[in-house]
């Protein structure tokens, strides 16, 4: 019944000859700076102009209330008043091409015959790939390197073989109690968890070689434990093993004679560059000779900085150039060589052959009905996909999740009923960021790296390293801030020589993105958003009761739009549902409620540590900290609010956003500077810098640093901004 009522609701909306909805909303701008927010209930479409607009009425707190319990009465406009979509002119470039794979096997290198048999049995795997067959001998030399391949081309191996096979060679045997005789790093927890796994598996006959992992999330007692009874390969997080460093007794680097630092680059972009001195200067200070590698798809110039002060003359490994030009002796002057030969074609990093890339230009307010539609065609009418969607936030992926597994895979509570039969058995979604405890984080990675399909929701805390099997399709639903993070983002799929799908979700004031990647050399083919749509009409959820039984008919474009702002219709009644929704969805809490408001399931599973920032404003902020050169084409001033709130399925720009980024009059930015405790943390690179660093951290303050959150947030006035 009501389903009926709310529908017919719908339906007069939608074939109301002004376009209007049957009672208007007005909105202000907020924070002056944005575009001129106007309901589009009173835009009317092209070609009616002329006619005459409804009466406006704006909704007092009661309308509003007793509207919450007609959830379809208000309606979404979502064909309307949006900007047009830019043809895409570029022209096609040639993608750079590494070949993955050699013929030549394992058994020709000069390994510990058990090392090989584990390699074929354990780790299944026969012949070498082109990074291992140029890196494992220079590394079985002893000489230091600096290697640059595609994603998933096998590096970890390319270091893992050559150390394991000098390790277990060591005369006198190694004995757990000598402490790390390597020292592996890597930016996040999952890859160093990831990384372990692998050297526990070469290390399988040479048990008395022990590898172990510092992470964060762990107490801290009890690594401290760990590494007092001895850990020979230590593989760790810069921040976590600084910590341990400054307040670990019997942490030592004595017999530390290897270094290897994967995904090199990333790990100076995170600011870690003070953490990789401190850890420098504590392995320098106990031994004077050590071999280093630093590795990465995309070694940038910022690494040569890292390379002079670590290498010592290095041998550069990049699969792009020719093969004569691989190894290149260095020396003093070498390392200019590397300087040159490496970054000099730096900007134009290998995308694996087998990975077809996509765009799709989407209109602020159709970003989430679209990315609804591309998940229900990918995961449950073409079935066995596996995907990861990109946010740039935390709360973003939090705010999403909830969101999407509500109205797409549970519905919502009056129409669970029928959608019971087509929900769960289809989507499997899962989250992974920053702000969540580690010992789900772990539990994540662990479930979907196992599952065969699903829908992984995560900021860039899952971009670097992590080989999760059959991922098929890779969403950046958010622009990534960087080319180089494009090709991290697009490499967890297509790895190994497989097949794999990446799509960018652009607005269509982004467009000139695509161009700034053709001229990195990758190239992406257009997917229109109407076809992506189009997929609504495969689900009958989404279907307008019409009169009479007439048929739908496959792509019709008037029933693809009335379907999608059905979808549209019952995101935002969710997100209007309850007052903690909205909230959640669009500005912090007030003091005191915060928490409390959102939906128990959140609540339940995270504690404290969430949703006292709101996806949209985490958007926003997120979306301030674009580079310089990035700004053109992502500026603030060229987000319309109100269409970005409908995104985040709310019906009206929000008004008095807190944190609002730095845009706007100098006035308004010197009122803010004297709003500290609301905006100290927004500005451009330092927000970046927050965003990223609280996905990289040691995990090693977690415990302090949260309750002296909360103890912050009690006092009034004091909204933290998380990030
Ligand atoms: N010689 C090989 N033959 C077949 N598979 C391999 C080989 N070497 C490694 N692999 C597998 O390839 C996958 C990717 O390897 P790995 O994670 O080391 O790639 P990577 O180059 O470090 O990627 P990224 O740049 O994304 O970190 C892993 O599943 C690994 O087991």
């Amino acid at each position: 019944m009501a389903h009926g009522r709310q529908s017919k609701a719908l339906k007069r909306k939608l074939q109301s000859p002004h376009g209007n909805p049957p009672l208007k909303r007005k909105c202000k701008p907020s924070g002056g700076s944005f575009k001129k927010c106007t309901t589009e209930a009173d835009i009317r479409e092209k070609g009616n102009s002329s006619k005459k607009p409804l009466p406006k009425k704006q909704l007092s707190d009661s309308q509003n209330e007793s509207l919450k319990s007609r959830p379809f009465v208000k309606t979404s406009s979502l064909f309307r008043n949006n900007p047009d979509i830019p043809e895409i002119h570029r022209k096609a470039v040639q993608q750079v091409q590494e070949d993955v794979f050699t013929s030549d096997s394992f058994s020709q290198l000069d390994l510990h015959p058990h090392l090989i048999s584990t390699i074929t049995t354990v780790l299944k795997i026969c012949s070498m790939t082109s990074v291992q067959k140029q890196t494992i001998p220079v590394l079985l030399q002893g000489k230091d390197a600096l290697v640059r391949s595609q994603t998933g081309s096998g590096k970890t191996l390319a270091y893992g073989i050559p150390l394991v096979q000098s390790l277990q060679g060591m005369k006198p045997k190694i004995q757990r109690s000598d402490g790390p005789y390597a020292l592996i790093l890597v930016p996040t927890r999952e890859l160093a968890l990831q990384s372990f796994e692998t050297m526990q598996k070469l290390l399988k006959p040479f048990a008395w070689v022990v590898p172990g992992v510092l992470m964060g999330g762990e107490k801290r007692k009890s690594e401290k434990a760990r590494l007092r009874k001895g850990i020979n390969i230590l593989i760790s997080t810069p921040g976590r093993l600084v910590d341990h460093i400054k307040s670990t007794e019997c942490i030592h680097f004595r017999r530390t004679r290897w270094l290897i630092i994967d995904e090199a680059d990333r790990i100076l972009d995170l600011g870690f560059e003070k953490d990789i001195a401190v850890i420098l200067n504590a392995l320098n200070a106990e031994r004077e000779t050590r071999q280093n590698v630093l590795l990465s798809a995309t070694l940038t110039e910022g690494v040569t900085r890292l390379a002079d002060i670590s290498l010592n003359d290095p041998i550069s490994i990049s699969i792009a150039d020719k093969i004569q030009d691989r190894l290149k002796p260095a020396s003093q002057e070498g390392k200019e060589a590397i300087s040159s030969s490496m970054f000099m074609d730096q900007e134009n990093f290998a995308v694996p052959e087998k990975l077809k890339q996509y765009v799709i230009m989407v209109p602020s307010k159709l970003r989430l009905v679209t990315l609804a539609a591309f998940i229900l065609e990918k995961c449950k009418f073409e079935k066995r996909n596996k995907m990861i969607v990109f946010f740039s936030s935390c709360e973003q992926v939090e705010f999403h999740y909830e969101l999407l597994l509500k109205v797409l895979s549970g519905g919502l509570e009056s129409e669970q009923r029928e959608c019971l039969s087509v929900s769960s058995a289809h989507f499997q979604f899962l989250r992974l960021h920053g702000n969540m405890e580690q010992e789900e984080r772990t539990e994540v990675f662990q479930e979907f790296l196992k599952s065969k399909t699903g829908i992984l929701l995560c900021t860039d805390v899952a971009a670097r390293g992590l080989d999760l099997p059959q991922v098929t399709w890779i969403i950046q639903y958010n622009a990534p801030a960087s080319p180089a993070e494009y090709i991290h983002r697009i490499g967890r799929t297509a790895r190994i020589g497989c097949h794999g799908n990446s799509l960018l979700v652009l607005a269509p004031s982004e467009a000139e993105y695509v161009s700034l990647l053709a001229s990195h050399k990758i190239n992406v083919s257009e997917i229109k958003m109407e076809k992506v749509l189009s997929s609504l009409m495969k689900d009958n959820r989404f279907k307008l009761p019409r009169s009479g039984n007439k048929k739908s008919c496959g792509t019709d474009p008037q029933e693809v739009r009335e379907r999608a702002t059905v979808l549209q219709t019952k995101f935002e009644n969710y997100v209007h549902s309850s007052e903690g929704t909205v909230r959640w969805a669009k500005k912090a809490p007030l003091c005191g409620e915060r928490q409390q408001s959102y939906p128990r399931s959140l609540r339940l599973q995270h504690g404290a540590s969430v949703g006292d920032f709101s996806a949209l404003q985490s958007f926003l902020c997120a979306y301030t900290t674009y580079p310089r050169n990035l700004k053109h084409i992502f500026h603030i001033k060229s987000l319309h609010l109100g269409h970005v709130a409908k995104s985040f399925g709310l019906r009206d720009a929000p008004q008095n956003l807190s944190a609002l980024p730095a845009v706007g009059s100098k006035k308004k930015i010197k009122a803010r500077q004297k709003r500290p405790d609301l905006l100290k943390k927004t500005h451009g690179k330092h927000r970046l810098a927050e965003i990223l660093r609280s996905e990289y951290s040691s995990g090693m303050d977690t415990g302090v640093s949260k309750v002296k959150k909360k103890k912050k947030q009690r006092k009034p006035g004091n909204q933290k901004i998380p990030t």
